[in-house]
């Protein structure tokens, strides 16, 4: 199978010292960016949602309305399975080129090390690399593309993302009870073969890093992304009226964003969060985001719980499947994807 011909952006600042950035990935940045964003930014706390807290379930109702985002603290996945997951991000970036290049992207597939959205050759590209991976159901693991040179990648990354699925499956419990729906119905669209897909993220330091984006403006496409920052330089942002807030993730949070399945389910009430990241002029910086969507049998539109009858379904219902084709296909540009999605 062809690989993309897409270059791998760590080696080529390992081959140049990071002296010279291709033209391929100079982009614009002229919006505005808040200094204050972290402080604004809604925390939301696992336990006391657990517990059943009225006020703690009436705050992320206002955050998947208002931000479509929040981080979310007291979290029950052990520290040990976090750090096993970061050691192992680290380490199959760590590992030589020669290695890395075994795991390249094929044409059309997504698991693998290279870059997302190389939708032309002539397209601005990001300044990172991934390895994407496909983890549920089972039958979408590709073990061909999970580094066999880490010996505990595999069970680090099975620990981890069963752990991320417990969460965020009783947060879809929460959002339903949230919003009048039985749970039953979001859990139905997930059924026994829901997907999920973990993506690690490597954005080398860059001597120019004001003039790349290490991961362009877009939103998640799934119901709900769960992303955890391995260290401790910052660079995502996300974008609310019109202004960028830099994201400075608490002490042990996951951030939380709503993904545009959720905004579609719930037609519109909930937003699903714009956001980008940026990259540091002398630290390297990663990350791991676990995207979770329903059974790629289900039929994603607006639930018919949410269309009340004065409101008209703002978008369209279409399959699970041709949704993917749809997104996989579109330029990552900002939330434009969901345009498409409208009802004409
Ligand atoms: O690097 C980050 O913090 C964000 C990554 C992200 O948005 C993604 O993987 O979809
Ligand atoms: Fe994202």
């Amino acid at each position: 199978m062809e690989s993309l011909p897409v270059p791998s952006v760590q080696s080529m600042v390992a081959a140049e010292g990071g002296a010279h950035v291709p033209p391929r990935y100079i982009r614009p940045r002229d919006e505005a960016v808040a200094t204050d964003g972290e402080t604004e930014i809604p925390v939301i706390d696992f336990q006391r949602l657990q517990l059943g807290h009225d006020e703690e379930m009436a705050r992320l109702d206002r955050a998947c309305q208002d931000w479509g985002f929040f981080q979310l603290i007291n979290h029950s996945v052990p520290e040990d399975v976090v750090d096993g997951m970061k050691a192992n991000a680290r380490g199959f970036f760590e590992l030589p080129a020669e290695t890395k290049k075994q795991f390249a992207q094929e044409r059309g597939q997504l698991d693998g090390y290279g870059q997302l959205f190389v939708v032309s050759e002539d397209q601005k590209l990001d300044w990172a690399d991934i390895l994407f991976l496909n983890t549920l159901p089972v039958q979408n693991r590709n073990f061909r593309f999970w580094p066999n040179q880490l010996a505990k990648f595999r069970s680090a990354l099975d620990k981890y993302s069963a752990a991320v699925k417990s969460i965020v499956d009783f947060l879809l419990v929460t959002v339903a009870n949230n919003l009048g729906v039985d749970p039953e119905v979001i859990a139905n669209k997930c059924g026994t073969d829901g997907i999920q897909a973990v993506r690690m993220n490597y954005y080398p330091p860059c001597v120019q890093a004001d003039k790349v984006i290490g991961f362009s403006p877009h939103s998640d496409s799934d119901l709900l992304t769960l992303v955890l920052q391995v260290n401790e330089v910052d660079g995502l942002q996300i974008k609310r009226n019109e202004t960028w807030f830099p994201v400075r993730p608490l002490e042990g949070a996951f951030i939380v964003n709503v993904g545009d399945i959720l905004q579609i389910f719930t037609n519109g009430r909930y937003k699903s969060a714009e956001h980008r990241a940026v990259v540091d002029m002398k630290k390297e910086r990663l990350s791991i985001a676990a995207f979770h969507s329903p059974s790629v049998h289900a039929v994603i539109g607006p639930l018919k719980e949410m269309v009340a009858h004065e409101h008209e379904a703002v978008y369209r219902s279409i399959g699970h499947d041709e949704f993917m084709k749809l997104f996989f296909s579109s330029k990552l540009e900002g939330k434009s994807f969901l345009d498409r999605m409208k009802k004409l």
